[in-house]
């Protein structure tokens, strides 16, 4: 890259994509005292994007939100891609390096057109596509409907007002990036575990580049990339896809990392839960975790998570 050329970095287009991606440039700039213009934001329309109608998981899943920054990457169209890590695949191809995740947001989903998981209508409709948000409610309310949503957080909530469900679900750190903080009731990560991920953005590179890694590495926040790859390393060891309902929440205790982590059966019938604590930077505790999970679940159970290996 020549002095004076302008880091690119790419972007999915959605409002909430263009936010975080302006956090990146903010934290790029500040971090080497540069100004806006050395960093130009790339959008490009992402196959996840142009497909609104149906679930995630029945129309491929997670590459759908990296598949055409990882052809701009290897293409060398952009330096640089910034994704929500909770929306990226488990295994990367071995070209693209996750060189930098920024200071986590809160973990927390919120709970919209209700007070309380209680307080929602016996027997009312409630918008998710997520498989994680689908079984915990079940688990907690079976005699709810679990209807599918999608869209960005705008027409989810105007889906919401339009009457297609009673309540729905959004993560708490995607209203917060887009000024909506305060919207809706926040679900005690505790009681409510997050996905695997939440609330963390990641920005790759080529795993060859090493000036876009170093100038990248300068806003890696260590602390959330040791969660967010635990995380990442659960998923690994429960062959975690999205059609697999897993939900982790990693706290720092001390020097350790404890994990929360569950596993459900689609329709909620079924909760493993168990907690880990680990140092930090160890990814095969978790991996054993996963492993964990998988020895206590019944068969059928099971049978809804994969394997890498
Ligand atoms: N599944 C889509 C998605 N990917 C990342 C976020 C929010 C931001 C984040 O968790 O980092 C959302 C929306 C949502 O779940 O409400």
């Amino acid at each position: 890259m020549p002095d004076n050329a302008p880091f690119r970095l790419g972007t999915r287009r959605s409002p909430l994509a263009m936010a975080q991606a302006h956090e990146a440039r903010a934290r790029l700039c500040a971090a080497h005292g540069w100004d806006e213009a050395r960093v130009e934001l790339v959008p490009v329309i992402a196959s996840g994007d142009k497909i609104q109608d149906r679930p995630l998981a029945d129309i491929g899943g997670k590459a759908l939100w990296t598949r055409e920054l990882d052809i701009w990457l290897a293409e060398g169209r952009i330096d640089a891609a910034v994704h929500s890590m909770k929306d990226v695949e488990t295994i990367r191809p071995d070209a693209i390096a996750i060189a930098a995740i920024l200071p986590r947001e809160d973990k927390a989903d919120v709970l919209l057109g209700a007070t309380s998981l209680e307080a929602i209508p016996q027997g009312a409709k409630v918008g998710t596509s997520a498989p994680r948000r689908a079984a915990q409610l079940l688990h907690a309310r079976p005699d709810l409907e679990v209807v599918g949503i999608r869209g960005n957080v705008a027409t989810r909530m105007a889906k919401l007002q339009a009457g297609e469900a009673d309540a729905t679900f959004l993560a708490a750190a995607g209203l917060a990036r887009l000024g909506e903080k305060g919207v809706g009731v926040r679900l005690d990560p505790e009681d409510w575990l997050p996905a695997p991920a939440q609330a963390a953005i990641g920005i790759e590179c080529r795993a060859s580049d090493e000036e876009a890694q170093a100038i990248l590495a300068a806003i890696d926040h260590a602390p959330s990339r040791e969660e967010v790859l635990a995380e990442r390393a659960l998923l690994e060891g429960l062959g975690g896809t999205c059609h697999s309902p897993i939900a982790a929440l990693t706290r720092r205790e001390g020097d350790a990392l404890r994990m929360t982590a569950a596993i459900y059966s689609p329709d909620g019938a079924i909760r493993i839960a168990r907690d880990a604590i680990f140092a930090p930077g160890d990814l095969d505790a978790p991996r054993q975790l996963a492993a964990d999970l998988l020895a206590e679940a019944p068969a059928h159970v099971a049978a809804h998570f994969g394997s890498f290996a």
